[in-house]
């Protein structure tokens, strides 16, 4: 057991706190910088860069900052049950690691999709693994033990090869689908577009498609005998530009909680409740897509309204254990976290990400005790004020 973090109280994640350790930064400031320098030039200005100037994966971080919580007293809040449900599950956390696509190249051995899958495993913090990983799905998902899984899509123009990719994520055990509508097309991202540095150009991160079946019989030659063209070939067929008329195939694509990742307009929450999704994901892609200007985080409260019953997931911009808590407290039924896992990842591995998912929980659940809020249910927007 680690000492400065003994006294913390709830077992269920944190199992004498193995996992936190001083040596991996204790604050966002400093990982982010020890991650640039693990990562390297190119690695890192492809993760942290975003779109335009940046300034909406700015405000997506500064948002929290103009949200307070108000600390309740003699709420006796000696133990805190951080549990959610979630498509039927039950959680001991509302965390959840954001898909992210070149994952497996920020781990020293470049399987970072694997090592973060066994951090899943040791967390019970779910992953959400993308479409572009480097290790195909089904390695991906044995990683992850008795932790639930879930596998996020890439919607290709060819829908038999859309069909296929879902199949696999059913068999592999994954238990939802995530399907991304914001970036069929990559956005302006001038730090990428600068170097030329588009990993999935290098063939790096495709082995979902180069492993598929359908992807493969489209091909004249394997992407073994000739990578160029198979990448050539997955450029082709990324992003299908989906309409709302799309939605009811997407649907029957998986019995599968089907979750829509990308909304921030409440009545695009509305439509998709509507439609038969099982759950919203309200995000603006890390600021990576549109430089729009709309904080994620401000778009949270009227997409939970409009989604009614549905669970709503949330991510962009957060960076410590209280966004966690004022995501929830907005309305989020599972907050996601995105590149601070991957900085983790980048300077430890496994043991790395574990370290950020941990430390991230033990600040939400100091958090709640200090401020006397136990049970998630407890946080409301009532709980909140606007400092700014
Ligand atoms: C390097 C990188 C790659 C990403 N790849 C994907 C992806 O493959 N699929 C996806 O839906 N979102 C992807 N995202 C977006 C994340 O899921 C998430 O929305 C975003 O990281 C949240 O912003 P934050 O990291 O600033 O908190 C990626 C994000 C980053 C940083
Ligand atoms: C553009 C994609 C290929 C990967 C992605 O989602 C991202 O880099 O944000």
């Amino acid at each position: 057991m680690n000492q400065p973090f003994g006294f913390y109280q709830n077992e269920i994640y944190f199992e004498g706190l193995g996992g936190v350790s001083p040596r991996f930064p204790l604050t966002y400031g400093e990982l982010e910088s020890r991650a640039e320098a693990a990562l390297g030039p190119s690695l890192w200005s492809y993760v942290a860069g975003g779109a335009g100037d940046e300034h909406t994966q700015r405000v997506n971080v500064g948002a929290f900052e103009r949200w307070g919580l108000y600390p309740r007293m003699f709420v006796g809040a000696a133990r805190r049950d951080l549990s959610v449900e979630l498509f039927g599950m039950t959680l001991p956390s509302p965390l959840f690691m954001a898909p992210i696509g070149v994952l497996g190249l920020c781990a020293q051995d470049g399987h970072g999709d694997l090592a973060t899958a066994r951090a899943a495993a040791r967390t019970g913090v779910p992953m959400v693994a993308s479409t572009l990983t480097v290790d195909p799905m089904e390695q991906v998902a044995a990683e992850s033990g008795s932790t639930p899984g879930f596998f996020q899509l890439y919607t290709p123009t060819d829908r038999e090869l859309a069909e296929s990719l879902v199949r696999r994520a059913e068999k592999a055990g994954f238990k939802a689908v995530v399907v991304t509508l914001d970036t069929w097309v990559t956005g302006w991202r001038p730090r990428d577009l600068s170097t030329g540095n588009f990993p999935q150009l290098r063939g790096h991160c495709l082995a979902n498609y180069f492993s598929d079946p359908i992807f493969r019989a489209g091909l004249e030659r394997t992407p073994e005998e000739d990578p160029r063209a198979a990448v050539l070939r997955w450029a082709q067929l990324f992003g299908a530009p989906l309409t709302w008329d799309d939605l009811p195939w997407l649907r029957s694509l998986t019995e599968l909680p089907l979750v829509v990742k990308g909304i921030c307009h409440p009545e695009d929450a509305r439509r998709a409740r509507d439609g038969g999704v099982d759950g919203i994901y309200c995000s603006n892609h890390g600021g990576r897509q549109a430089n729009g200007g709309l904080p994620a985080l401000d778009a949270l409260p009227g997409v939970v309204e409009a989604a009614g019953t549905l669970p709503v997931l949330f991510d962009s911009g957060v960076r410590s254990g209280t966004d966690v808590v004022k995501a929830l407290a907005l309305g989020a039924t599972a907050v996601g976290v995105g590149r601070p896992y991957a900085y983790g990842l980048a300077l430890g591995g496994t043991d790395g990400v574990v370290h950020v998912l941990r430390s991230l929980l033990a600040e939400a659940d100091l958090l709640m005790a200090v401020d006397g809020y136990p049970t998630l249910a407890d946080l409301t927007p009532q709980s909140l004020r606007r400092v700014l």
